[in-house]
C-alpha cells in the first residue's frame, strides 16, 4: 500500500501542493469537529498533517495502524499526546519558531491597538464621532517578556526600535545565553512588577495553566497591559475581568483564550480589551515556511530516512511540559 497523507484541518501551502504531485493527498479540514470522523479519516494515514485543533489523543493513534508521522502547521503540542505517539513509534515534528516574526508584529499590533484605543477609536469615527483622546507611547517604558522562546525573542528582536528597556523571564533559559541579546533575564515577581506591557509567550503546560491568576495579576505593575499570544489557559479569565474592572491594569489585547471559539466569559462586561481570533501566527508568508517545514519532514519520514533532528526540537516545546 502507498503512503496516504490526510489533512485533517484547514492547512495549506505550496508544498502541500507539491506534495500531492507525488504523494496521495486526503484534505478532511472538518474531521478534527468530530472525533468519530477524525478517526475514520485517520485509519488508513501514514502521515497525519494537524494545527492546534484535532486531538491526537493514545486513541486516534492506536486508530491508524500505518501511522508514522504527526505534522503539526505550528508550534504549540497541546493538543498531541506526545508520549503516546512515542510509544506508538510516531514521530511528531513541529515547525517551531517558523510563525515567530508573525507573532512578534501581532503582539506590536495588539499593544499599540490598546495603548492607543485603535478599535474604540475605529467604533467613534464610524458613527459621526471625532474625540481625541491621548494615548501612551512605548518608548522610555518597560517591555515584560514571559517564556523567551521563539515568539519572545522575536519581539525583543522587533522592539529593537522603540527606545524600551526589555525584561524577561524562562526559568528554563540560561540568562548568560548570548540569543537574549539586550533582553534583561528577571525573576516572574520582577517581571510581573516591573512591566509596562507583559506579553505572554508561554506553552500550555500543566505548569503554565492559570499561571497568571487573580494573585499574580494582582501583582502586576499599576496601569501595565497584558497582551497574550501564548495559550488562553495561561490566563484566569475571571481575574483578569477583576483587574481591568478595577482600574489595576489598563487593558488587554487577547489573541488566545481559555476555550476556542470563547463561549460566555467575565471578560464580556470588559471595554479595554482588543482580541483576535487566534490568528497571530497566521500570515501568508508563516504558512507557507510552516508547509515547507513540514513536507520536508514528512517526506524524509515517509522515506525512512532519520528525522529525528525535527523531533529532537521538541524538547524546546516540552520543556516544563506535565
Ligand atoms: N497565537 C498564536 O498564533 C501562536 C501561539 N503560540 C503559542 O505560544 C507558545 C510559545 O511559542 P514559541 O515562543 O514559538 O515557543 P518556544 O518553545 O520557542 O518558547 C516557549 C518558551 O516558554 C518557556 N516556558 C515554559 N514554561 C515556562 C514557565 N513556566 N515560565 C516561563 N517560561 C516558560 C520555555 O522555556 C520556552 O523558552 C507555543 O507553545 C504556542 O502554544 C505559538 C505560535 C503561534
Ligand atoms: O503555532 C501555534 O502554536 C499556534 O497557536 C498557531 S496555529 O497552530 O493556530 O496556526
Amino acid at each position: 500500500m502507498g503512503d496516504r497523507i490526510v489533512v485533517v484541518e484547514d492547512v495549506w501551502g505550496a508544498a502541500l501542493s507539491d506534495l500531492a504531485r507525488t504523494h496521495e493527498v486526503r484534505r478532511h479540514p472538518d474531521a478534527w469537529i468530530d472525533p468519530d470522523m477524525l478517526r475514520d479519516a485517520v485509519s488508513e494515514a501514514t502521515a497525519v498533517v494537524v494545527r492546534n485543533r484535532a486531538q491526537v489523543t493514545e486513541e486516534l493513534l492506536s486508530a491508524a495502524p500505518d501511522l508514522k508521522i504527526v505534522a503539526r502547521a505550528g508550534v504549540g503540542l497541546d493538543n498531541i499526546d506526545v508520549a503516546a505517539a512515542d510509544r506508538a513509534g510516531v514521530v511528531v515534528s513541529a515547525a517551531l519558531g517558523a510563525n515567530a516574526v508573525s507573532v512578534a508584529e501581532h503582539t506590536l499590533l495588539l499593544a499599540l491597538g490598546v495603548l492607543r484605543e485603535v478599535v474604540a477609536h475605529d467604533r467613534d469615527v464610524r458613527a459621526g464621532g471625532w474625540e481625541r483622546r491621548a494615548g501612551v507611547e512605548l518608548s522610555g517604558k518597560t517591555w515584560g517578556l514571559l517564556g523567551l522562546g521563539a515568539t519572545g525573542l522575536a519581539v525583543a528582536n522587533l522592539l529593537r526600535g522603540f527606545g524600551m528597556r526589555i525584561i524577561g523571564h524562562d526559568p528554563y533559559v540560561d540568562p548568560k545565553d548570548p540569543r537574549l541579546g539586550r533582553v534583561e533575564a528577571v525573576g516572574l515577581d520582577e517581571v510581573l512588577a516591573r512591566a509596562d506591557v507583559l506579553s505572554v509567550h508561554l506553552p500550555a503546560t500543566a505548569e503554565t495553566k492559570n499561571l497568571l491568576d487573580a494573585a499574580l495579576l494582582g501583582r502586576m505593575k499599576p496601569g501595565a497591559v497584558l497582551v497574550n499570544v501564548g495559550r488562553g489557559e495561561v490566563v484566569d479569565e475571571a481575574g483578569l475581568a477583576a483587574a481591568l474592572r478595577s482600574g489595576h491594569l489598563a487593558g488587554a489585547g487577547l489573541d488566545v483564550r481559555g476555550t476556542e471559539p470563547p463561549g460566555p466569559s467575565p471578560l464580556d462586561e470588559v471595554g479595554s480589551v482588543i482580541y483576535t481570533p487566534h490568528i497571530a501566527g497566521i500570515t501568508v508568508d508563516s504558512q507557507e515556511r510552516i508547509v515547507a517545514r513540514l513536507v520536508d519532514d514528512i517526506r524524509a519520514v515517509l522515506s525512512g530516512a532519520d528525522a529525528r533532528c525535527s523531533v529532537g526540537k521538541l524538547a524546546g516545546v516540552r520543556r516544563g511540559a506535565a
